[in-house]
């Protein structure tokens, strides 16, 4: 089982880079914590690696400046190397892997790490949720369990789902509202967290109410920065992330890219919300599809193998609830050897695997069924598909430019 783990790892990461590897694993280990919910007995979080990886970064505005922008950034490529630090529950759990940020540098990111609940409380007096399902929730959950907010500075609201709001107010204490003015007067910070189909009668309807000081957070999947603009027919600060529910329980992979018009210090206020519930990357927006397909949609890949794991376990005579302790602490085991051993999951795998043993066996079993080309198409396909949604709207969105 520990090599199922190992073998996803590095089917995961094959054909990218080394570079993925910090990403893929720590959104593993964001499963297992949720899965086990245990999340909140956690009382002191492993020792992170901070990684610098290196990767071209393209001015998002097609040129580049000295201002404020993150277009100002050079492009530089960073030495990985790793770093340590330890958080003690009620602080963020803060891994940044940072790709090629002159202007983010280490040592600020490193310190925002330490201090980003303060920070966090400091900077974000009023934040708004557009969108009130599974991935604003894990985010207020993170948010909440880490006390960056006072939850009833918390905003929410959503198209319809009445029942949603007496959910969201009963389990976290936020303030849930139809009034878009109500919602974003004052606000520091707007999360954009609806379907992409949603955007645009979404965007029209907020649009009057962007202010140029309010940073725009959108985690909508494949809708370019561009677009938003567009729809909103103004020019404003946007970053886009890309979470995963794991944020539930403070264990996110999510990549940011910023806008040209995004300030510095608001590219570092969108880290510091996201590094309170996980590790942080930054990334240009080019690489959001692929980040998409990866971490974005990557919890379901790794639920799917656990169901996968669960039915084999009944099939050879495993009653469940110990199939499921067994696979669960298999999983957190390999999870945790692919942090903290340097070895990579190759090694790790063929460590497990005895000539002509039981090991062995099962692996030709996974080669036969193509198990490894399975996990390379599921990525590519989801990459392709954020790709195609966003173009998809960006087309939609010219069509509505024009008949304005
Ligand atoms: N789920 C995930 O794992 C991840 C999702 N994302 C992205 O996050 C976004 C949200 O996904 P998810 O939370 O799963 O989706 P959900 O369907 O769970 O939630 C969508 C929310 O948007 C609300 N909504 C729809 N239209 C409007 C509107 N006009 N004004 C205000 N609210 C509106 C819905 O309200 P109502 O229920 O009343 O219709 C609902 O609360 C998507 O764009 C997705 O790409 C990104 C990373 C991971
Ligand atoms: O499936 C989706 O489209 C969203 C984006 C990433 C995860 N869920």
């Amino acid at each position: 089982m520990q090599l199922f783990c190992l073998f996803i790892m590095e089917k995961l990461n094959k054909g990218g880079t080394t570079e993925a590897r910090p990403f893929v694993l720590y959104w593993m280990r964001g499963l297992f914590v949720f899965h086990k919910g245990s999340f909140v007995k956690i009382v002191v979080f492993k020792r992170n690696y901070l990684r610098l990886i290196g990767a071209e970064v393209r001015d998002s505005c097609g040129s580049s400046g000295t201002g404020e922008t993150p277009q100002a950034f050079t492009p530089r490529r960073l030495t990985a190397r790793p770093a340590e630090s330890e958080h003690l529950e009620g602080k963020s759990t803060t891994t940044h892997y940072l790709v090629n940020s002159n202007k983010v540098c280490e040592s600020s990111l490193h310190k925002m790490a330490e201090n980003s609940k303060e920070k966090g409380a400091g900077i974000m007096k009023k934040i708004a949720f557009i969108g009130a399902g599974s991935m604003a929730e894990a985010i207020i959950s993170g948010l909440v369990t880490q006390q960056v907010i006072e939850p009833e500075n918390i905003f929410v609201t959503n198209k319809s789902n009445d029942d949603r709001f007496v959910y969201l107010k009963d389990q976290y204490g936020v303030t849930a509202t139809r009034s878009l003015q109500l919602l974003v007067k004052d606000a520091d910070l707007v999360v954009l967290a609806v379907k992409p189909k949603d955007i645009l009668e979404t965007m029209q309807s907020i649009k009057e109410y962007i202010r140029e000081e309010m940073l725009f957070i959108s985690v909508v999947a494949g809708v370019h920065t561009t677009s938003l603009e567009g729809i909103a027919n103004k020019r404003f600060s946007i970053v886009r992330a890309m979470p995963n529910t794991s944020a539930a329980v403070g264990k996110s992979a999510t990549a940011l890219a910023a806008n040209c018009h995004t300030k510095d210090s608001q590219l570092q206020t969108a880290i510091t919300l996201f590094e309170t519930v996980g590790t942080v990357a930054v990334v240009e927006e080019t690489q959001l599809d692929a980040v998409t397909g990866l971490s974005g949609s990557g919890p379901a890949y790794i639920y799917y193998l656990v169901e996968a794991l669960e039915k084999s376990a009944e099939k050879i005579g495993l009653d469940s609830e110990t199939a499921k302790q067994l696979i669960l602490q298999t999983l957190m085991g390999a999870a945790d050897m692919l942090q903290k051993s340097p070895k990579t999951p190759a090694v790790l795998r063929k460590e497990v695997t005895s000539p002509g043993g039981t090991t062995e066996a099962g692996l030709k079993a996974l080669q036969a069924h193509q198990v490894e080309d399975a996990f390379i198409a599921c990525v590519q396909e989801a990459t392709e598909q954020s790709k195609r949604m966003g173009n998809q709207i960006s087309k939609e969105l010219a069509k509505y430019v024009v008949s304005q």
